[in-house]
């Protein structure tokens, strides 16, 4: 489903009938088409559903609205740019849909579970086998080896590391580290320590990746190559990828970029041919956007 059609049933405050079913992916699925409600075959490609998403920070008198109402989809195998000035809410998005916050208001569906209603055990379960998170600094374990740090995850899960060796050989292969393992962050670059903090992220066979600046502490060609090995693991393994970023160049990587702005929807791109154009179109919505020169610098796609 497009991110407009979802947006226009919501927008013209059609309700559906109310759902037996725990999903609310039926519900959203319906469109208003001539009078008629008609029901989409393709909910069960949404992989994430954020609806009304609303956060406020901070005490009554001075409260920060930092998420307003934010309403849009992410189908399963997207690689989804957030996008927007600084303090536009892109952090705070990504911090409720990876369930390390909780809104003041919506829902988040995550994998068609509302993530925003978990507590506790089921909570801790549903963040270890459903979730990968990648951030700007790698948190690493410095006395850590390579594989042990990626093998971290499931010695948490108490899964049995000798069950996981074939995905470990996987997420080695596929992140170029294979030749690493044994190493020590300390004896790798920064670009490689960012690729530990993918395949560590990867080791559960998460249904979604998020990403909060991955390539911020990154020189232009480290950022190049994570890119590549994103983008190579997005396409490969279907892995659903969410990447706020600040750099249209990092971007341009993505399927599809989401602008949100003062906490609420702005824009979508959605890639359809060369990066060079997705890039440009990037660049000409930044401009749209504005934001007070708050977007940092970025580069041009080779
Ligand atoms: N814990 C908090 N308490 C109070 N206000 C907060 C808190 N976290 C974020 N904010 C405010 O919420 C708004 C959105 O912040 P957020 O970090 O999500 O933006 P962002 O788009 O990620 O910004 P940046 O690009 O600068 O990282 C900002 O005005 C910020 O100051």
């Amino acid at each position: 489903m497009r991110l407009g059609d979802f947006e226009t049933a919501l927008l013209s405050g059609i309700k559906a009938p109310s759902q037996r079913s725990s999903s609310i992916f039926p519900e959203i699925a319906q469109l208003w088409h001539g009078g008629m409600i008609v029901a989409r075959k393709d909910d069960d490609m949404a992989l994430v559903v954020v609806q009304g998403l609303t956060k406020v920070f901070g005490h009554r008198l001075h409260p920060v609205r930092a998420l307003n109402g934010l309403t849009f989809m992410v189908e399963k195998g997207e690689f989804v740019g957030i996008m927007g000035p600084s303090g536009a809410g892109k952090t705070t998005l990504l911090s409720i849909i990876s369930t390390i916050d909780t809104p003041t208001n919506g829902t988040v569906r995550v994998a068609d579970t509302d993530v925003t209603r978990l507590r506790g055990g089921r909570l801790a379960q549903f963040r270890r086998e459903q979730l990968g998170f990648v951030f700007q600094d790698f948190n690493l374990l410095p006395g850590l080896t390579v594989r042990e740090n990626i093998l971290m995850p499931l010695t948490i899960n108490a899964r049995r590391v000798s069950d996981a060796q074939e995905r470990l050989t996987e997420v080695l292969t596929v992140t170029g580290l294979a030749s690493l393992k044994d190493r020590y962050p300390r004896e790798l670059s920064v670009g490689q320590q960012q690729r530990v903090a993918v395949a560590r992220a990867l080791i559960t066979k998460p249904a979604l990746v998020c990403a909060d600046e991955p390539t911020g502490s990154l020189d232009s060609k480290a950022a190049t190559e994570l890119l590549r090995y994103l983008t190579d693991i997005n396409r490969a393994w279907h892995t659903t990828i969410m990447m706020a970023t600040h750099d249209a160049f990092t971007a341009s990587y993505c399927s599809r970029v989401i602008f949100i702005k003062d906490g609420s929807l702005f824009a979508e791109i959605r890639r359809s041919g060369e990066r060079q154009a997705f890039f440009d179109a990037i660049i000409d919505m930044q401009a749209t956007i504005g934001g007070g020169g708050h977007w940092h610098e970025f580069s041009h796609p080779d």
